[in-house]
């Protein structure tokens, strides 16, 4: 398949990753645009990976196969407004946002191709993870095209209702920011035990990084690996029991619902 050609509207942190991505893999520069109401996010895109950047979003989608709306959702109706005239029949929209409806997208663009997705920041290291769901009029060559390019910047898993994209919000688009909190939270626990600080961050991170890799690796599933670190009346046990008995568990659950509630909730306040 020949590379898409792909204009990036907006180019703040997401799209950013996105492109950081697609270059490391070896994406031509010349094959992504961008553009930004912002001269100094322009400026620094355009630094850092070699791109053009336009300060017009009708130009930016010029010779575009695929149109990535990469804006904050409380700027998409007048954005998608503004280049609704502009784009052509065999464009394909890909709306990263969160809770913004492919029906909404529609009513703003009209009848069209528009795959949405949720990809994640890990992506500026090939390491993202993205749910996708594609409406009726996203051909197979585009479902290919939107493929390629999320996959470009790690695992992307089509879903088959436009409703979970809440719930992929809630686990892996909001969820890196989740285990910062937990490495936030470790290094200092970490440091208020005698660590020092650096060394305190250094074990956190490490942790993190090798159980990950040792979750993705393996062939039994994360509740074996656990009772494989945790002896009986160790120490692993003692910390597990004090997560356990102040309801851990029941505030992942808790923190994840209230994402994905307002997931959906930004889908009614800003869909109109
Ligand atoms: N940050 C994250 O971890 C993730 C973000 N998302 C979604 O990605 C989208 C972008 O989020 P971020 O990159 O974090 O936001 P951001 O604020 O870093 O980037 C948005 C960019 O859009 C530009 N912009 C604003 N109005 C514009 C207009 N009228 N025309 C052109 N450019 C305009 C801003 O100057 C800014 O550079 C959001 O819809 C968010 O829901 C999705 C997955 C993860
Ligand atoms: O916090 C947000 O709304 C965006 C969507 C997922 C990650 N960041």
């Amino acid at each position: 398949m020949t590379t898409p050609r792909i204009a990036f509207i907006g180019a703040g942190n997401m799209a950013a990753s996105l492109i950081g991505g697609l270059r490391a893999q070896g994406t031509d520069a010349s094959a992504i645009r961008a553009s930004d109401r912002g001269a100094e996010q322009r400026n620094k895109i355009s630094a850092e990976h070699g791109i053009e950047t336009f300060a017009s979003n009708a130009e930016a989608i010029q010779g575009a196969d695929v149109i990535v709306l990469s804006i904050k959702p409380q700027v998409m109706k007048e954005v998608c407004l503004d280049l609704a005239a502009h784009i052509g029949e065999q464009q394909l929209v890909v709306s990263i946002a969160a809770g913004i409806s492919c029906a909404s997208l529609e009513n703003w663009l009209g009848p069209r191709a528009i795959v949405r997705c949720m990809p994640n920041t890990p992506a500026l290291l090939r390491q993202g993870v993205s749910g996708l769901y594609s409406n009726a009029q996203v051909s197979p060559a585009q479902r290919q095209q939107a493929e390629q390019l999320l996959s470009a910047v790690g695992l992307a898993l089509w879903l088959d209702q436009e409703a979970q994209i809440d719930a992929v919000t809630a686990v892996s688009g909001s969820g890196p920011a989740y285990f910062f909190l937990l490495i936030e939270a470790m290094t200092a626990a970490g440091e208020k035990l005698g660590l020092p600080r650096e060394t305190a961050a250094q074990l956190t991170l490490h942790t993190a990084l090798g159980a990950a890799r040792m979750a993705v690796a393996s062939d039994v599933d994360a509740s074996e690996l656990r009772r494989r670190v945790t002896s009986p009346a160790g120490t692993t046990e003692a910390a597990i029991k004090t997560f356990q008995a102040d309801g851990f568990e029941a505030l992942v659950e808790k923190a994840l619902n209230a994402a994905a509630h307002r997931s959906a909730e930004l889908a009614e306040q800003l869909g109109q």
